[in-house]
Protein backbone atom coordinates (compact mmCIF):
# COMPACT_ATOMS: atom_id res chain seq x y z
CA UNK A 1 0.00 0.00 0.00
CA UNK A 2 1.25 3.42 -1.07
CA UNK A 3 1.83 5.56 2.11
CA UNK A 4 1.49 9.49 2.15
CA UNK A 5 4.22 11.42 4.31
CA UNK A 6 3.83 11.69 8.12
CA UNK A 7 1.29 13.96 9.72
CA UNK A 8 0.55 14.80 12.77
CA UNK A 9 -2.83 14.37 14.47
CA UNK A 10 -4.25 16.10 16.87
CA UNK A 11 -1.92 14.79 19.65
CA UNK A 12 0.72 15.88 17.84
CA UNK A 13 2.08 12.30 17.39
CA UNK A 14 3.50 11.74 13.53
CA UNK A 15 1.06 9.19 12.24
CA UNK A 16 0.63 8.34 8.27
CA UNK A 17 -2.87 8.25 6.40
CA UNK A 18 -3.86 5.26 5.54
CA UNK A 19 -4.65 5.22 1.75
CA UNK A 20 -7.85 3.19 1.09
CA UNK A 21 -9.31 2.71 -2.35
CA UNK A 22 -11.66 4.80 -3.16
CA UNK A 23 -14.71 2.96 -4.84
CA UNK A 24 -16.94 4.82 -7.48
CA UNK A 25 -20.60 3.53 -6.41
CA UNK A 26 -22.01 4.81 -9.66
CA UNK A 27 -20.24 1.90 -11.39
CA UNK A 28 -21.95 -0.73 -9.38
CA UNK A 29 -24.98 0.48 -10.41
CA UNK A 30 -24.53 -0.08 -13.91
CA UNK A 31 -23.99 -3.40 -15.81
CA UNK A 32 -20.63 -2.68 -17.09
CA UNK A 33 -17.52 -4.55 -16.98
CA UNK A 34 -15.70 -1.73 -14.73
CA UNK A 35 -18.21 -3.71 -12.00
CA UNK A 36 -16.07 -6.29 -11.95
CA UNK A 37 -13.26 -4.44 -11.20
CA UNK A 38 -14.91 -2.40 -8.20
CA UNK A 39 -16.10 -5.45 -6.08
CA UNK A 40 -12.96 -6.92 -6.52
CA UNK A 41 -11.53 -3.65 -5.06
CA UNK A 42 -14.12 -4.20 -2.34
CA UNK A 43 -13.15 -7.41 -1.69
CA UNK A 44 -9.54 -6.64 -1.16
CA UNK A 45 -10.20 -3.50 0.63
CA UNK A 46 -12.48 -5.27 3.37
CA UNK A 47 -10.06 -8.59 3.73
CA UNK A 48 -6.50 -6.34 3.91
CA UNK A 49 -8.27 -3.02 5.25
CA UNK A 50 -11.50 -3.82 6.82
CA UNK A 51 -12.26 0.02 5.35
CA UNK A 52 -12.63 1.32 1.49
CA UNK A 53 -14.10 5.35 0.51
CA UNK A 54 -16.45 6.30 -1.61
CA UNK A 55 -17.50 8.84 -3.95
CA UNK A 56 -20.58 9.32 -6.22
CA UNK A 57 -22.07 7.49 -3.41
CA UNK A 58 -25.70 9.20 -3.82
CA UNK A 59 -25.20 11.89 -0.75
CA UNK A 60 -24.64 15.26 -1.67
CA UNK A 61 -21.79 17.40 0.16
CA UNK A 62 -25.03 19.96 0.95
CA UNK A 63 -26.95 17.19 2.61
CA UNK A 64 -23.85 15.82 4.58
CA UNK A 65 -22.73 19.29 5.42
CA UNK A 66 -26.53 19.98 6.43
CA UNK A 67 -26.90 17.17 8.93
CA UNK A 68 -23.55 18.06 10.35
CA UNK A 69 -24.86 21.71 11.06
CA UNK A 70 -27.97 20.58 13.07
CA UNK A 71 -26.84 18.37 15.52
CA UNK A 72 -23.96 20.85 16.38
CA UNK A 73 -26.70 23.54 16.83
CA UNK A 74 -28.65 20.30 18.79
CA UNK A 75 -25.40 19.90 20.85
CA UNK A 76 -25.15 23.98 21.18
CA UNK A 77 -28.96 23.83 22.51
CA UNK A 78 -29.43 24.86 26.44
CA UNK A 79 -28.87 21.25 28.70
CA UNK A 80 -32.78 21.84 29.69
CA UNK A 81 -33.92 21.41 26.55
CA UNK A 82 -31.83 18.10 25.50
CA UNK A 83 -33.29 16.85 28.90
CA UNK A 84 -36.46 15.34 27.29
CA UNK A 85 -34.51 13.42 24.79
CA UNK A 86 -32.21 12.52 27.75
CA UNK A 87 -35.06 11.06 29.58
CA UNK A 88 -36.88 9.37 26.94
CA UNK A 89 -33.26 7.54 26.49
CA UNK A 90 -32.48 6.89 29.26
CA UNK A 91 -35.25 4.47 30.00
CA UNK A 92 -32.47 1.88 28.20
CA UNK A 93 -29.64 0.93 25.86
CA UNK A 94 -32.09 0.35 23.37
CA UNK A 95 -34.55 3.80 23.08
CA UNK A 96 -34.85 4.91 19.92
CA UNK A 97 -33.13 8.01 20.48
CA UNK A 98 -30.56 8.08 23.07
CA UNK A 99 -27.89 10.93 23.95
CA UNK A 100 -25.29 10.22 26.15
CA UNK A 101 -21.81 10.74 27.24
CA UNK A 102 -19.35 7.91 26.57
CA UNK A 103 -16.59 7.34 28.17
CA UNK A 104 -14.16 4.32 28.01
CA UNK A 105 -10.23 4.30 28.82
CA UNK A 106 -8.24 1.72 26.88
CA UNK A 107 -6.46 -0.66 28.32
CA UNK A 108 -4.02 1.08 31.32
CA UNK A 109 -4.91 4.35 29.93
CA UNK A 110 -6.93 7.85 30.50
CA UNK A 111 -10.86 7.74 30.17
CA UNK A 112 -11.73 9.13 26.68
CA UNK A 113 -15.36 10.95 26.22
CA UNK A 114 -17.27 12.24 23.56
CA UNK A 115 -21.06 13.08 23.79
CA UNK A 116 -23.23 11.83 21.04
CA UNK A 117 -26.38 11.29 19.58
CA UNK A 118 -27.86 8.17 18.73
CA UNK A 119 -30.91 7.79 15.94
CA UNK A 120 -33.08 4.81 15.22
CA UNK A 121 -33.83 5.06 11.58
CA UNK A 122 -35.06 2.33 9.78
CA UNK A 123 -37.88 1.90 9.32
CA UNK A 124 -38.01 5.69 9.09
CA UNK A 125 -41.65 6.07 9.96
CA UNK A 126 -42.07 3.99 13.07
CA UNK A 127 -38.93 6.14 14.60
CA UNK A 128 -38.81 10.13 12.91
CA UNK A 129 -41.85 10.89 16.32
CA UNK A 130 -38.88 10.14 18.27
CA UNK A 131 -36.10 12.23 17.10
CA UNK A 132 -35.26 16.09 18.99
CA UNK A 133 -37.48 18.62 18.04
CA UNK A 134 -35.04 21.80 18.55
CA UNK A 135 -33.26 22.60 16.23
CA UNK A 136 -36.33 23.10 14.07
CA UNK A 137 -34.72 21.32 11.16
CA UNK A 138 -33.56 18.50 13.07
CA UNK A 139 -35.58 15.95 11.44
CA UNK A 140 -36.02 17.42 8.01
CA UNK A 141 -32.02 17.65 7.37
CA UNK A 142 -31.01 14.35 9.45
CA UNK A 143 -34.36 12.68 7.69
CA UNK A 144 -32.48 13.77 4.46
CA UNK A 145 -28.87 12.91 5.51
CA UNK A 146 -30.31 9.04 6.92
CA UNK A 147 -32.59 8.15 4.06
CA UNK A 148 -29.50 8.89 1.46
CA UNK A 149 -26.87 7.29 3.52
CA UNK A 150 -29.34 4.21 4.36
CA UNK A 151 -30.03 3.91 -0.08
CA UNK A 152 -25.93 3.75 0.30
CA UNK A 153 -25.97 1.10 2.43
CA UNK A 154 -28.05 -1.16 1.12
CA UNK A 155 -26.15 -0.58 -2.59
CA UNK A 156 -22.91 -1.21 -0.30
CA UNK A 157 -24.62 -4.11 1.37
CA UNK A 158 -25.39 -6.17 -2.21
CA UNK A 159 -22.02 -5.33 -3.68
CA UNK A 160 -20.23 -6.55 -0.57
CA UNK A 161 -22.20 -10.20 -0.46
CA UNK A 162 -21.18 -10.12 -3.87
CA UNK A 163 -17.50 -9.80 -3.52
CA UNK A 164 -18.32 -12.89 -1.20
CA UNK A 165 -19.22 -14.63 -4.06
CA UNK A 166 -22.52 -15.24 -2.23
CA UNK A 167 -24.45 -13.29 -4.99
CA UNK A 168 -25.77 -9.75 -5.09
CA UNK A 169 -29.37 -10.76 -3.22
CA UNK A 170 -27.39 -12.46 -0.42
CA UNK A 171 -29.73 -11.95 2.63
CA UNK A 172 -30.98 -8.41 1.10
CA UNK A 173 -34.64 -8.82 2.53
CA UNK A 174 -33.24 -9.57 6.00
CA UNK A 175 -30.89 -6.43 5.64
CA UNK A 176 -33.81 -4.18 4.37
CA UNK A 177 -35.63 -4.78 7.28
CA UNK A 178 -32.54 -4.61 9.57
CA UNK A 179 -31.61 -1.95 11.76
CA UNK A 180 -30.74 1.54 10.75
CA UNK A 181 -28.52 3.17 13.60
CA UNK A 182 -26.95 6.78 13.27
CA UNK A 183 -24.57 8.73 15.64
CA UNK A 184 -23.50 12.22 15.68
CA UNK A 185 -20.62 12.28 18.09
CA UNK A 186 -19.41 15.62 19.46
CA UNK A 187 -16.21 16.40 20.60
CA UNK A 188 -16.28 19.71 22.52
CA UNK A 189 -13.07 20.74 24.22
CA UNK A 190 -13.96 20.65 28.01
CA UNK A 191 -12.60 23.79 30.33
CA UNK A 192 -9.25 24.62 30.75
CA UNK A 193 -8.99 23.65 34.73
CA UNK A 194 -10.82 20.12 33.34
CA UNK A 195 -9.34 16.79 33.16
CA UNK A 196 -11.34 15.43 30.44
CA UNK A 197 -9.84 13.85 27.67
CA UNK A 198 -11.56 14.18 24.39
CA UNK A 199 -11.37 10.88 22.03
CA UNK A 200 -13.12 7.36 21.49
CA UNK A 201 -11.17 4.27 22.54
CA UNK A 202 -10.02 1.86 20.44
CA UNK A 203 -13.02 -0.37 19.37
CA UNK A 204 -14.49 -1.93 16.25
CA UNK A 205 -17.80 -1.43 15.51
CA UNK A 206 -21.21 -3.71 15.67
CA UNK A 207 -23.17 -4.03 12.65
CA UNK A 208 -22.10 -4.61 9.44
CA UNK A 209 -21.10 -1.43 7.40
CA UNK A 210 -20.37 2.05 9.12
CA UNK A 211 -20.66 4.92 7.11
CA UNK A 212 -18.42 7.81 8.30
CA UNK A 213 -18.04 11.63 7.89
CA UNK A 214 -15.76 13.06 10.42
CA UNK A 215 -16.03 17.28 10.06
CA UNK A 216 -12.52 17.63 10.88
CA UNK A 217 -9.94 14.69 10.70
CA UNK A 218 -9.19 12.62 14.21
CA UNK A 219 -9.66 9.09 13.30
CA UNK A 220 -7.11 6.61 13.24
CA UNK A 221 -7.44 3.28 12.29
CA UNK A 222 -5.32 -0.09 13.11
CA UNK A 223 -3.41 -1.01 9.92
CA UNK A 224 -3.56 -4.92 10.21
CA UNK A 225 -0.32 -5.29 7.32
CA UNK A 226 1.91 -3.01 10.17
CA UNK A 227 0.38 -3.09 13.07
CA UNK A 228 0.39 1.04 13.06
CA UNK A 229 -2.30 3.64 14.04
CA UNK A 230 -3.22 5.71 10.97
CA UNK A 231 -5.35 8.52 10.26
CA UNK A 232 -8.48 7.80 8.34
CA UNK A 233 -8.68 9.84 5.48
CA UNK A 234 -11.22 12.93 5.78
CA UNK A 235 -12.10 14.73 2.43
CA UNK A 236 -14.72 16.55 0.88
CA UNK A 237 -16.98 14.57 -1.28
CA UNK A 238 -15.59 10.94 0.01
CA UNK A 239 -17.12 8.72 2.78
CA UNK A 240 -15.40 6.27 4.57
CA UNK A 241 -16.58 2.41 5.39
CA UNK A 242 -15.70 0.45 8.02
CA UNK A 243 -15.88 -3.17 7.93
CA UNK A 244 -18.23 -3.97 11.16
CA UNK A 245 -18.40 -6.67 13.80
CA UNK A 246 -21.17 -8.52 11.83
CA UNK A 247 -19.43 -8.85 8.09
CA UNK A 248 -16.57 -10.10 10.14
CA UNK A 249 -18.80 -13.24 11.55
CA UNK A 250 -20.72 -13.63 8.51
CA UNK A 251 -17.52 -13.59 6.57
CA UNK A 252 -16.40 -16.20 8.22
CA UNK A 253 -13.30 -14.19 9.09
CA UNK A 254 -12.58 -13.47 5.43
CA UNK A 255 -13.29 -9.40 6.38
CA UNK A 256 -12.30 -8.17 9.31
CA UNK A 257 -14.01 -5.12 10.87
CA UNK A 258 -11.42 -2.53 11.85
CA UNK A 259 -10.10 -1.61 15.12
CA UNK A 260 -9.93 2.76 15.46
CA UNK A 261 -10.03 5.39 17.92
CA UNK A 262 -9.97 8.98 18.46
CA UNK A 263 -7.79 10.87 20.60
CA UNK A 264 -8.01 14.31 20.15
CA UNK A 265 -7.27 17.99 22.34
CA UNK A 266 -8.85 20.12 19.59
CA UNK A 267 -9.49 23.94 20.44
CA UNK A 268 -12.79 23.49 18.09
CA UNK A 269 -15.71 21.11 18.81
CA UNK A 270 -14.93 18.23 16.47
CA UNK A 271 -18.01 16.31 15.28
CA UNK A 272 -18.39 12.72 13.26
CA UNK A 273 -21.72 11.31 11.61
CA UNK A 274 -21.78 7.63 11.83
CA UNK A 275 -23.85 5.60 10.21
CA UNK A 276 -24.27 1.73 11.33
CA UNK A 277 -26.04 -0.78 9.11
CA UNK A 278 -27.33 -3.84 11.13
CA UNK A 279 -29.42 -6.85 10.52
CA UNK A 280 -32.94 -6.27 12.68
CA UNK A 281 -32.04 -6.60 16.66
CA UNK A 282 -32.50 -10.05 17.73
CA UNK A 283 -31.83 -11.60 14.15
CA UNK A 284 -28.88 -14.52 14.68
CA UNK A 285 -26.25 -13.61 12.02
CA UNK A 286 -23.79 -16.65 11.69
CA UNK A 287 -21.08 -17.38 9.65
CA UNK A 288 -22.51 -18.00 5.74
CA UNK A 289 -22.95 -21.72 5.36
CA UNK A 290 -21.64 -21.15 1.90
CA UNK A 291 -18.11 -19.93 3.53
CA UNK A 292 -17.88 -22.59 5.81
CA UNK A 293 -16.87 -26.43 4.61
CA UNK A 294 -14.04 -28.52 5.45
CA UNK A 295 -11.28 -26.70 4.37
CA UNK A 296 -12.73 -23.64 6.00
CA UNK A 297 -14.23 -24.72 9.42
CA UNK A 298 -17.49 -22.45 10.75
CA UNK A 299 -15.36 -20.05 12.88
CA UNK A 300 -17.49 -18.27 15.10
CA UNK A 301 -20.51 -19.03 16.93
CA UNK A 302 -23.77 -16.86 16.11
CA UNK A 303 -24.84 -14.01 18.12
CA UNK A 304 -27.45 -11.07 17.12
CA UNK A 305 -26.84 -7.09 17.50
CA UNK A 306 -28.81 -6.76 20.57
CA UNK A 307 -26.36 -9.03 21.87
CA UNK A 308 -23.42 -6.79 20.45
CA UNK A 309 -24.94 -3.40 22.03
CA UNK A 310 -25.25 -5.27 24.71
CA UNK A 311 -21.57 -6.41 25.50
CA UNK A 312 -20.76 -2.17 24.24
CA UNK A 313 -23.14 -1.20 27.34
CA UNK A 314 -21.82 -3.68 29.94
CA UNK A 315 -18.35 -1.54 29.44
CA UNK A 316 -16.32 -5.13 29.59
CA UNK A 317 -12.99 -5.15 27.80
CA UNK A 318 -12.77 -6.76 24.53
CA UNK A 319 -14.55 -8.21 21.86
CA UNK A 320 -17.76 -9.90 21.64
CA UNK A 321 -16.79 -11.65 18.19
CA UNK A 322 -13.49 -12.74 19.89
CA UNK A 323 -15.23 -14.28 22.98
CA UNK A 324 -17.60 -16.64 20.10
CA UNK A 325 -14.58 -17.95 18.05
CA UNK A 326 -14.15 -21.56 17.82
O1 LIG B 1 -15.63 10.21 15.77
C1 LIG B 1 -15.39 9.40 14.89
O2 LIG B 1 -14.79 9.72 13.86
C2 LIG B 1 -15.87 7.96 14.99
C3 LIG B 1 -16.52 7.59 16.26
C4 LIG B 1 -16.76 6.12 16.34
O3 LIG B 1 -15.86 5.34 16.20
C5 LIG B 1 -18.12 5.58 16.57
O4 LIG B 1 -19.10 6.36 16.64
O5 LIG B 1 -18.24 4.35 16.68
FE1 LIG C 1 -16.62 3.31 16.00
Amino acid sequence: MAEKDGQLNNNHDLIQTMELPMVDVSILTQDSNEKSIVIKQIQEACQTWGAFQVINHGVSEAVIQAAMEVNRNFFDLPEMMKKEILELGSRDMFSPVKLLTFQRSARGSDLLQRDLVRLYANPFEDFIDFWPTEPADYREKMGRYTKDVRKLGITLFGAIMESLNLGPTHLQENFDKGMHMVIANSYSPPTPESSIKLGAAPHSDHGIIIILRQSSPGLEVLDMADGKWKALPCSEGSLQVLVGDHLELLSNGIYKSVFHRATLSTRTTRMSLASFHNFELDEMVEPATELTGEDCPKRYEGCSTRDLIKHIFSGEVGRLIDRLKI
